[in-house]
């Protein structure tokens, strides 16, 4: 059985750091793994493994702009087209690689998980294919101080499962980046907010809307009616459709990574497929029967 983690999120949220932190995690257990670059934007010097598979060989996207005058989203979009139109490229690439755990680094632009169809198309290839596929989607600390930027990354959040319709695991990265000034719990708060305790910070690992239910006097236009509205119509839509809750990330954390792989792991049902391996060093005699 081989698995791919699709790394999603966000530009920014940290895609490329957790990849190179989940590799090393899995190299230090002495578990087989390969990073898989599909963002045709990336630095090389981003990672800290050669890519086993690196999209900057098909097609990368200083060549798009430079020889097709594109601009930096169109010729995204562009790079992951051309992509889907030489899917035996991939394939290909991947027939390399078995019984690997493959960390795929995706690009940062939302709209590739919520409108495009590219990332559903490439995992219908990659299920085609028999690699068991999950999706983690990061989105950092720092958008818990800003109530509505954070529902914001709630909904793009949702919107992705939706769209990509895989295992999913949500993850709050940065977490190293919540500050230590809180009067109530010395361990742990996020200064700018009022996000001061474990207790404040639960509501945003699983979403509170009640975060979001501000009273009219406290809303950024108040004068305007129909914000209110839509903060309430969201409180609806998050109360009844509960999807999404985060993991919390600290990449300076070996525990913390540790709990983050052990859901992906879960998620995918990691090794439940293996055979159990023979004894090697064991004679026949070594079993008796009166045992
Ligand atoms: N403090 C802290 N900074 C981080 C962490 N993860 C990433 N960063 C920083 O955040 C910035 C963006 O990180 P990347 O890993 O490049 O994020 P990305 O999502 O791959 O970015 P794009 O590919 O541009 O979408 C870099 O400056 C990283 O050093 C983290 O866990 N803690």
């Amino acid at each position: 059985m081989r698995y791919a983690v699709l790394v999603t999120g966000p530009a920014g949220s940290g895609k490329t750091t957790f990849a190179n932190a989940f590799m090393t995690h899995l190299q230090t257990l002495k578990r087989s793994a390969n990073l898989v670059n599909l963002d045709p934007a990336v630095s090389d010097a981003s990672y800290e493994y050669q890519p086993a598979i690196d999209i900057k060989e098909l097609v990368s996207l200083e060549d798009v702009m430079s020889e097709l005058n594109y601009g930096p989203n169109g010729g995204l979009v562009y790079c992951f087209e051309y992509l889907l139109q030489n899917m035996d490229w991939l394939e290909e690439e991947l027939g390399g690689y078995d019984d690997d755990y493959l960390i795929v680094d995706c690009p940062g632009q939302i709209e590739l998980y919520t409108h495009h169809p590219f990332l559903p198309t490439l995992v219908q290839n990659l299920q085609r294919l028999g690699i068991r596929t999950c999706a983690v989607y990061l989105i950092e600390s720092q958008f818990m101080e800003d109530k509505y930027k954070f529902f914001s990354g709630v909904l793009s959040a949702m919107s992705a499962m939706v769209n990509l319709e895989v295992p999913w695991i949500n993850v709050m990265s940065k977490m190293d980046l919540v500050t230590n000034n809180s009067q109530d719990d010395p361990s742990i708060s996020l200064p700018r907010n009022g996000v001061r305790t474990q207790k404040d910070i639960a509501r945003y690992l699983d979403p509170d809307p009640l975060l979001l239910a501000s009273h009219r006097g406290h809303d950024p236009n108040p004068t305007n009616p129909k914000f209110h509205a839509l903060n309430q119509a969201l409180v609806q839509l998050i109360e009844e459709h509960p999807l999404v809750s985060f993991l919390p990330l600290d990449l300076t954390s070996p525990d913390s990574i540790e709990t983050v792989v052990s859901h992906i792991d879960y998620t995918m049902q990691y090794g439940e497929d293996e055979e159990p391996k023979e004894p090697k060093d064991l004679d026949e005699g070594d079993f008796s029967d009166d045992i």
